[in-house]
């Protein structure tokens, strides 16, 4: 999404009791913030505005609008917490079960995060500005629970009744019954709110009425005078600019033929990040995520939705996006797309990077080309420091990270180089840690150990960070990786670590075997190291039940640690016929990312590819150079002794050109070419800058005329040929393959916007009767939501004098394919066995814990049977000297449960013997926050 300086943002807030486990119907979910998005975001209702917010307040209790209100017409003073107990509301299980907002359920301490998820979406909606126009649907009515306009009213400074006025004179041509909506708007800070009404054909209409007055009302909000000053500024920078642009810019043949920046090692310059990871809080001290911003840059990139040619899709944006959406980042990611390599537009963009964020993310023109252009605007332009420019490692050498003060505020800035495989590399080894550590997440690992699974000859001269695999065999892990080139995506593919390799001149070759560090880049469940971190018990067994229940086996199988197997088999085995067309980004920036939202607003990650995937595009589409240099025609090495090493530069040959424009490169002549560039025809080999020499330049200094090449070349060296990367017909992706970052960037790579996936199931949690049903219940949704669980998730207890439990069942058999019953549930046996019957055209699952038999036909009946929760208790997971330890009651971050001996006695047996004992430990956060490569 590219953001001119005008852009409207607006954020929509769907106010709606609607969405209750008896109406899961999808269609009916929220169609009214829906629709407002469409509205804006395709049809340009509301000129130049976008919608960056959004968020759905969905739940089955009455309580959820007091809460709204409350958080609205207080000024944040006291503690929500504190409020809810004077108010006597029972917010622990009234509120966060019911809201199933992944990103707030999935981190353990739910209640916590919950009032941070309300106060975040006001205040940094409205306070920060991230929004100017704020726009509520539902909850305008007269029943009791509609309290939109009380909460606006309790937080607006100043009432705007025109626009209230105007909705409801044109909603009374059309309906006498606009008279009773209570909808209010005003101004809050520097947001306008409007309240409209909750269904889409109401919401529309008033929408239409008020919009073509927005854009003027949020500038008359902002302040003209301010944007006036603004926009002198900028006139004034642009006359100027030219005088800005450096030297070494401007003057081709002056440009330094060496980089001015050390190639510092890996280590240092993680030790600099560290010292810039300070943590920041908020005025009632939580953790204050910085607002991340990312960029791509490059003249030869072009949206995925520009037609393809001569040009290179933009990978990187998304894939850094998705990589820190993967990661769990809480704070807000934006992505303003593809930004030119020229001075001005660099300029801009940065200015309104920083005006919105405190982190940026920049990928490419970090090298030594002439439209190299992102280390020179940040020092000389926004007079920033350089902390290092370039890293000794492979790929992703030209790394570098800033800081600088704008307006008074700190900004941290990664430019990442642009190669897809180097931007991702280093979005992992440099971005990721620093955002863990600016989110006060524990760090405890710096990498694992593996065993390497073969010999590795002919080491690079940078240590290398190469894609590979990591498996677990025989309680060991091993590693294996093959060779790779940093522009090739596709060595992502299958891959699940970066195996650390030492330079050529600390040693030869490693061995066979040799114990390697690896750092993960898929999280740890999927590497199969959770599942065999306790050996004996681990392994599922889950049974088809066809008919009969004699071959049920019980006690053996354990579904905390089989989740993600039952997720898979689910997908795998159940869900093959219900597939869906999904974009494989989502350019849309939630705060808080409902299971439920899923439907409308989800990308690709996560999901399981439908069919295979061939190319039916050559990447590069035409020979490219891979460093900044010069395009020669090299003939043999017999003639290169005897010829002069003298070239005319004769063309320029920069990313973005279009290849079928150039000129023929003859002998003794040389194109100028960037990294990425079209190799001319004739030329077969690249030299960079760095092994040549100015010999002739023009009158002014400015153009060099000839260039002399001081290293003996190599006839295709630095060229990737049309192809290389991804050929046409190409095999890439295999059915099945559950989609990543790396895997999306490949797709989009080859123009894929949407991708065709396995629709997830939609689950039913309904714990029956007990206590300690109901805490299993919790304890699986946590585990769904840590495995990343993308369908629908409901939940409701069953208790025993449940009047409306035949209406209960009637409607889970009708919409969930997921029914899991947990606890002791034979009182509704028959009734559960009826409706199986009525239904038995569909396919459903029932994970049972406790007995259920039922002689069904075409029922798929997953059984779990007597899960012995009572062994399990919540344990601290470590990493440590190549293995791993359990803590066992601690008050420390527990993150795993272990299995501990059910008797009293076997225990206490164990404790005093006081020698390592070996657990069986299943991994139940998302743990790839421990391996961290600080
Ligand atoms: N003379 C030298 N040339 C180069 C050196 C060097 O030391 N001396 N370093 C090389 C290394 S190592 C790397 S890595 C690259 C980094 O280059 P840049 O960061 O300047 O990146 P670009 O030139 O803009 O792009 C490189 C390559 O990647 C493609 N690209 C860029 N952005 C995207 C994107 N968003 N999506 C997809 N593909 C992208 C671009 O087309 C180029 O092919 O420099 C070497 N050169
Ligand atoms: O360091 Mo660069 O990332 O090799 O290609």
């Amino acid at each position: 999404m590219d953001f001119e300086k005008t852009t409207i943002r607006v954020g929509i807030l769907t106010i709606s009791d609607t969405r209750t486990p008896s109406k899961s119907d999808i269609n009916s979910f929220d169609s009214s913030g829906y629709n407002l998005i469409k509205l804006i975001n395709d049809s340009n209702v509301i000129k130049s505005a976008k919608v960056v917010q959004y968020d759905c307040v969905t739940d089955d209790f009455d309580k959820i609008q007091v809460l709204f209100s409350i958080l609205l017409t207080t000024s944040f003073t006291k503690g929500l917490e504190q409020q809810l107990e004077s108010l006597k509301i029972n917010y622990l299980y009234s509120f966060p079960v019911t809201i199933l907002c992944q990103d707030v359920s999935r981190y353990s301490n739910i209640h916590k995060d919950n009032d941070l998820y309300l106060q975040a979406k006001m205040s940094e909606w409205c306070s920060e500005r991230k929004v100017d126009v704020l726009l509520s649907t539902g909850g305008t009515g007269f029943s009791s629970r509609d309290v939109t306009p009380e909460a606006t009213l309790g937080l607006v400074q100043k009432l705007t009744p025109g626009i209230s006025q105007a909705i409801m004179n044109e909603s009374l041509k059309l309906t006498p019954m606009a008279m009773l909506s209570r909808a209010v708007s005003g101004i809050y800070e520097k947001t306008l709110i409007i309240n409209l009404p909750g269904s889409a054909k109401a919401s529309r209409e008033c929408l239409s009425v008020v919009a073509h007055t927005i854009p003027h009302a949020v500038s008359l909000i902002k302040d003209e005078k301010e944007i006036s000053k603004q926009f002198h500024k900028q006139l004034d920078f642009t006359a100027n600019n030219k005088s800005r642009v450096p030297e070494c810019v401007t003057k081709i043949a002056c440009r330094p033929r060496e980089s001015q920046f050390p190639k510092i090692s890996m280590k240092s310059a993680l030790n600099i990040l560290k010292e810039h990871a300070v943590l920041q809080y908020t005025e009632n001290n939580k953790i204050k995520y910085p607002a991340v911003l990312i960029f791509s840059t490059g003249d030869e990139l072009k949206s995925i939705k520009e037609s393809h040619g001569d040009y290179i899709r933009d990978t990187n944006s998304v894939m850094i996006k998705q990589i820190l959406e993967q990661d769990h980042y809480k704070g807000e990611v934006f992505n303003f797309g593809i930004v030119r390599d020229n001075w001005d537009d660099l300029c801009k963009h940065f200015e309104e990077a920083f005006n919105n964020a405190d982190i940026i993310i920049t990928s490419g023109g970090v090298s030594m080309g002439e439209k190299d252009l992102i280390k020179h605007v940040l020092k000389e332009h926004f007079k920033s420091k350089i902390h290092f420019g370039r890293v000794n490692m492979k790929p992703g050498m030209p790394t570098t990270f800033v800081t600088l003060f704008f307006k008074d505020t700190k900004k941290y800035i990664f430019c990442l180089p642009g190669n897809p495989v180097s931007a991702g590399v280093c979005t992992h080894l440099f971005v990721l840690p620093y955002l863990r550590s600016v989110s006060g997440k524990k760090i405890i690992i710096h990498s694992l150990k593996a065993k390497l699974t073969h010999p590795i000859n002919g080491l690079d001269i940078r240590p290398e960070y190469r894609r590979a695999l990591l498996k677990y065999e025989n309680g060991e892990l091993y590693v294996s990786s093959n060779y790779q080139q940093s522009s090739r995506l596709l060595s992502f593919v299958g891959s699940n670590c970066l195996l650390h390799l030492p330079s050529s001149l600390e040693e030869a070759n490693i061995e066979s075997s040799t114990i390697m560090d690896v750092t993960l880049i898929k999280s740890i469940e999927n590497t199969y190291v959770a599942p065999i971190l306790n050996e004996t018990n681990l392994s599922i067994e889950i049974i088809k039940k066809q008919g009969t229940s004699d071959n049920i086996k019980t006690e053996e199988l354990l579904l905390f640690s089989c989740i993600n197997d039952v997720l898979r088999l689910m997908t795998e085995n159940i869900f093959e016929a219900k597939t869906k067309n999904i974009p494989t980004d989502n350019p849309i920036i939630l705060l808080v990312s409902t299971i439920n939202n899923h439907m409308f607003f989800s990308s690709a990650m996560g999901y399981v590819l439908y069919s295979p995937v061939n190319s039916s595009e050559n990447l590069p589409p035409f020979p490219a150079s891979i460093k900044d240099g010069y395009a020669i025609k090299y003939i043999n090495e017999d003639c290169w002794s005897q010829k002069s090493n003298i070239f005319n530069v004769v063309q320029v040959s920069v990313a973005g050109t279009v290849p079928d424009c150039q000129k023929e490169i003859k002998e003794g002549e040389c194109a100028r070419i960037s990294t990425g560039a079209p190799l001319p025809p004739g030329a077969n080999c690249v030299i960079q800058v760095e092994d040549t020499a100015v010999v002739s330049k023009s009158s002014d200094g400015k153009v060099e005329l000839a260039i002399s090449i001081l290293k003996e070349p190599k006839l295709f060296e630095n060229v990737r040929s049309i192809g290389s990367d991804i050929s046409v017909g190409q095999h890439l992706l295999d059915q099945k393959t559950v989609l990543g970052p790396f895997e999306i960037a490949l797709l989009r790579s080859i123009g894929c916007e949407n991708v065709q996936v396995y629709k997830c199931p939609s689950i039913h949690i309904i714990p029956c009767n007990d206590n300690s049903a109901y805490a299993i219940s919790h304890k699986l949704k946590n585990m769904l939501e840590v495995a990343d669980f993308k369908g629908n998730l409901f939940s409701q207890l069953l208790c025993k004098n449940l009047t409306n439990f035949s209406e209960l069942f009637k409607n889970v058999f009708d919409y969930d394919d997921v029914i899991i019953i947990c606890g002791s549930f034979f009182e509704f046996c028959d009734f559960v066995e009826s409706h199986i019957h009525i239904r038995n055209d569909t396919r459903k699952i029932s994970l049972g814990f406790g007995r259920m038999n039922h002689n069904e036909k075409n029922v798929c009946n997953m059984t779990l049977h007597n899960l012995p929760l009572d062994k399990f208790e919540r344990a601290e997971l470590d990493y440590e000297n190549g293995g791993f330890n359990v803590i066992c009651f601690t008050m420390n971050r527990q993150s795993c449960l272990v299995n501990i001996p059910s008797s009293a006695e076997k225990m206490n047996n164990m404790l005093k013997e006081e020698k390592e004992t070996e657990l069986d430990a299943i991994v139940t956060e998302n743990s790839d926050s421990y391996f961290i490569y600080y």
